[in-house]
């Protein structure tokens, strides 16, 4: 793989996210020259940040613009009518969650997260024979669209449709700028008809303010599990204190911040958020150089980031960045539709050759991607 001597060494400094126009890559005839140049400052961003804006998309702004407002109508629609979709088991772990329902796991405990959100995964048909030596998922099955409001639905599902071509569009520029071929991530892989995707629509209302009551306890049944991440401001850390809940057998972890959504790194390939989403979106730096990060969203650049399957596929050169949602505006709430460009359900992911060496040998064993999504969504369900 040339060009990627010392990439595991990089230590490039930066202050705002790279904007990346992906023209060469939608475009009918580009020149070789401009896509491996777009490929080469994907890569760039995903090793260096994490975090990166795309402009030059081709996507109609009628795809986006609307929805953001019809998702904010949805929510406030009384509770009893947002239950009719209430997630649970028996629909797949897909529908619609409360507030605090959400929980970010870290070693030692978890934290409810102050959003409301509908959860949906591709409809894969839950009679479909597993692979040998694997249970049927419990998360195959079909959504529970927001069809309470048709307007939000149909749109709903022209951008899901939308950024699925999106997703596979960048992970071609991603392919190419690792050297690979261009429809590296495809077929078993990943692909336009064979990638697996994640969507959540999720409501931020403004934080409750310190002192007052955390969301209230209900089962946590879906997780942004996380694993050891350690609070992105030392501060907090010190607030932090544990409080046992004997009946869960876990532990709930209440800290002086209340978060909209706890620090996470994302599970899959690439998650892609509507241009102007990032206001409130936090994320931590990857180099001890970089100790701020500007995020300057804009109407038409869609940001992005990697996630957990792309670390594994290029043995740590791509990593993701992890990241938290802190909603600082006491008088407006905030919406956003991320959606996850995720591996084939039944790919196995691990280190490329081309990226193991004697001084840089493979750090992490082979995964089928739908065990890690699995890991990451039911693990609290007995919560
Ligand atoms: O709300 C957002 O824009 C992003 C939320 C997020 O990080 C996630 O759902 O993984
Ligand atoms: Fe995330």
């Amino acid at each position: 793989m040339p060009g990627f001597a010392n990439a595991f060494d990089s230590d490039r400094n930066f202050t705002s996210l790279p904007i990346i126009d992906i023209k060469a890559l939608v475009e009918r005839a580009p020149t070789p020259e401009a896509k491996a140049q777009v490929g080469a400052e994907l890569v760039a961003a995903c090793r260096d940040v994490g975090f990166f804006y795309v402009t030059g998309h081709g996507i109609a702004e009628e795809t986006y613009q609307g929805i953001l407002q019809l998702a904010r109508a949805w929510f406030q629609l009384p509770e009893d009518v947002k239950k009719q979709i209430d997630i649970g088991p028996q629909t797949h772990f897909r529908g619609y969650q409360g507030l605090g329902a959400n929980v970010t796991r870290y070693d030692g405990g978890f934290q409810r997260d102050w959003h409301e959100a509908i959860d949906l995964y591709k409809e894969v048909d839950p009679s479909t024979p597993a692979p040998a030596g694997k249970r049927q998922s419990p998360i195959h099955g079909s959504n529970q669209w927001p069809s309470q409001l048709p307007a939000f639905d149909r749109a709903l599902r022209g951008y899901l449709d939308t950024m699925l071509y999106l997703g596979s569009t960048i992970m071609r520029g991603i392919a190419i700028g690792l050297g690979l071929a261009e429809d590296f991530f495809e077929g078993e892989r990943a692909g336009v008809d064979t990638a697996y995707w994640v969507a959540r629509v999720i409501h931020y209302p403004p934080l409750p303010k310190n002192g007052q009551s955390s969301p209230a306890a209900r089962p946590a049944i879906s997780s942004k599990a996380a694993h050891s991440h350690q609070p992105l401001e030392s501060g907090e850390a010190d607030a932090a204190s544990i409080e046992q809940q004997p009946s869960e057998g876990l532990t709930e972890i209440s800290r002086s911040v209340q978060l909209s959504c706890g620090e996470h790194s994302d599970y899959g390939l690439l998650t892609i958020g509507q241009p102007g989403r990032t206001a409130y979106l936090r994320c931590k730096p990857k180099t001890a150089r970089a100790n701020g990060c500007q995020l300057t969203p804009s109407r038409a650049a869609f940001v992005c980031n990697i996630g957990d399957m792309l670390k594994v596929w290029t043995n740590g050169l791509l990593q993701p960045t992890v990241h938290r949602v802190l909603n600082t505006d006491p008088s407006r709430s905030r919406v956003s539709i991320p959606f996850f460009y995720e591996p084939a359900y039944e790919a196995i992911v691990e280190p490329l050759p081309q990226l193991c060496s004697a001084q840089h040998p493979a750090q992490h064993a082979a995964i089928r991607y739908g065990d890690h999504l699995e890991g990451k969504v039911l693990n609290n369900f007995e919560l």
